[in-house]
């Protein structure tokens, strides 16, 4: 057995921090917070939305822990991931089993003692959604693995709705619609220059299933949807001008991007399509914060 010394704790925590995929978890709390902002009129209360956003990350991060122990044996196959603490067999099943359990355990505390039921069980079914339906029984079975999965993935702005007034709103599930029809040109750009690690992994993703221009049209035809849903907060008379400006700017160059990919592919295009999906997804968030900031409608 390996002596328990700072060093090694140390090198443990690095891991299991690594496994919770910290950089997806954080702009997934990022969506949660402005959710929580847009849901009340004025601030939210601090103590609730510290106890919401904790919550919220504890419960995301366990999610993404038991993906990575579930799929420690393809994601030794894959160079993107065979560098994970349970691929390269530096962290045990047990151990990796118990820490997500106690962060989805603390997770789900605080948000049944300091949030509200609702909340609770919404980031429960999201958590089971993610690490139990699209780990376990979509991801391996079909290349639409990740457009039914990617529910789990857009409930981030309903649980920060749900946790200010512990019901969901119309401006809620459109907030959710955008990130659901942004999940696909988001992971098909990355599939596309990751397809030998997916074909390695024996993995049915669209690039493999339905080859290389079918996938670049289908990541065309979802960012000119998402487009369109993008205008939604609009209708809905819920966010103005500077939210405008920002959408017209991200949607051009989403679009641009992928009309770009498909026309003439390339992996460095694939890249920066996937890349920009991140920025897109970040920016449009800060816009509607912004846009309650500095409010200016668009009509009288
Ligand atoms: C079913 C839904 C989704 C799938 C299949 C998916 C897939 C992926 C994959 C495979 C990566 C890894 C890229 C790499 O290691 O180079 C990634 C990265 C990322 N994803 Fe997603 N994603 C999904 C939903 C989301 C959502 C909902 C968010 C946030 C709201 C998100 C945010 C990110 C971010 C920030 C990264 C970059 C992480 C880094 O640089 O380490 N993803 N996504
Ligand atoms: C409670 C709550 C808000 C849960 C959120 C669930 C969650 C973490 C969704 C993000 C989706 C995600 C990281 C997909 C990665 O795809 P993948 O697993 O196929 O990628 P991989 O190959 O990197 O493992």
């Amino acid at each position: 057995m390996t002596a328990l010394t700072a060093p090694s704790l140390r090198r443990h925590a690095a891991a299991l921090w690594q496994l919770a995929k910290p950089k997806v978890v954080a702009l997934i709390v990022f969506c949660a917070v402005i959710g929580m902002v847009l849901a009340v009129p004025g601030w939210p209360g601090p103590g609730r939305m510290l106890a919401a956003t904790l919550g919220i990350a504890l419960v995301a991060g366990a999610a993404a822990m038991i993906n990575c122990l579930v799929e420690r044996t393809i994601d030794a196959r894959m160079r993107r991931t065979a560098r994970r603490a349970t691929a390269s067999g530096e962290l045990g099943m047990a151990e990796t089993l118990v820490v997500a359990l106690a962060a989805l355990g603390l997770g789900m505390a605080l948000l049944i003692a300091l949030v509200n039921a609702l909340t609770a069980w919404l980031t429960l079914a999201t958590f089971a959604g993610y690490a139990i339906v699209y780990t376990l029984l979509l991801k391996p079975n079909t290349p639409q693995n990740i457009v039914i999965g990617g529910a789990s993935g857009a409930m981030p702005p309903i649980l920060g709705w749900a946790a200010m007034t512990g019901e969901v709103s119309a401006m809620a599930m459109v907030l959710f619609l955008i990130i659901y029809t942004w999940t696909p040109p988001h992971f098909w750009a990355l599939a596309l220059y990751r397809r030998d690690d997916y074909a390695r992994a024996g993995l049915p993703m669209l690039p493999l299933t339905h080859g290389q221009p079918f996938t670049t049209l289908s990541i065309l035809l979802y960012t000119v949807l998402l487009a369109a849903v993008t205008l939604l907060p609009l209708a809905l008379q819920a966010a103005g001008a500077v939210y405008l400006l920002a959408i017209l700017l991200l949607n051009a160059r989403f679009v641009q991007l992928a009309a770009r990919l498909h026309r003439h592919y390339a992996d460095d295009s694939a890249r920066r399509c996937f890349r920009w999906s991140i920025q897109f997804l970040t920016w449009l968030f800060a816009a509607l914060l912004l846009d309650r900031v500095f409010f200016l409608p668009l009509s009288g």
